[in-house]
């Protein structure tokens, strides 16, 4: 079987706002192996932002071990989960986030920018292979104003994609696009997974969620795993 790259045990967190405190994460367990991919579904408000926000090291959880790729990262400094952060994952959101004043190249060229030290003709080739993953490599060139929705999401994917992370974080990136479109978005993040990224895809379309190989409810704080029909 293929490694663990995600291991949640027992994962709590507790929303400490001026009323009174709320778990919305309470003792979650969660593993996410080499290649595979899985969705995170529940009603709005459920948590399922806060429990990739945890994932992607943005937040801390209150209790709970979190094992990534084998290592014990259950307690950071904030620059330690800087780094692992960019060195491990990818992000995908709703919004596209894209520099209108830049081309589809250079946008993902922006996720190289930190200290890589590649040469330049490195930095060329692994944009163009990104783009060419999520099949818009023929838009290298094209600002965001002249591309679809759908388009413009396979651009932030391949921006995620060029650090080549080891798991993909996906909220909700079909949100703001079509059904045909959507289908297009989810083949590229899908794509990833064949050369072993793990995939977690919060989603409210059913469809986009049974393209997954798990799909995981969050209600009440607790995630459980959907029984295939
Ligand atoms: N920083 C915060 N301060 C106060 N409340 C918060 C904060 N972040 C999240 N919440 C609350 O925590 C709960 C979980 O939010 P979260 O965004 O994780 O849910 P979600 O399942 O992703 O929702 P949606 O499907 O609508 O995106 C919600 O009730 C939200 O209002």
């Amino acid at each position: 079987m293929s490694e663990p790259l995600i291991e949640l045990t027992g994962i709590t967190k507790v929303l400490k706002g001026q009323s009174e405190p709320r778990t919305i994460l309470d003792g979650v367990d969660l593993t996410v192996r080499e290649g595979e991919s899985v969705a995170v579904v529940g009603r709005s408000g459920s948590g399922k932002s806060t429990l990739l926000s945890v994932v992607g090291l943005f937040d801390r959880p209150d209790a709970g071990r979190y094992l990534l790729a084998g290592q014990d990262i259950s307690r950071l400094r904030e620059r330690r989960a800087a780094k692992l952060r960019s060195s491990h994952f990818g992000f995908v959101f709703q919004r596209f986030f894209l520099l209108k004043h830049l081309t589809a190249a250079q946008n993902v060229a922006m996720a190289l920018v930190n200290g890589q030290g590649w040469p330049r003709r490195e930095r060329r080739r692994r944009v163009l292979a990104a783009l060419d993953q999520v099949g818009i490599a023929h838009l290298a060139k094209n600002r965001p104003a002249k591309m679809s929705g759908g388009e413009q999401q396979r651009v932030a994917i391949a921006r995620a994609l060029v650090r080549n992370p080891r798991v993909l974080l996906a909220d909700e990136p079909t949100g703001a696009l079509d059904t045909e479109t959507g289908t297009l978005v989810i083949d590229a993040l899908l794509g990833a997974t064949e050369n072993g990224c793990g995939l977690i895809l919060v989603t409210h379309d059913r469809d986009h969620a049974a393209r997954m190989g798990r799909i995981l409810d969050l209600a009440d704080g607790v995630l459980t795993e959907r029984v295939p029909a």
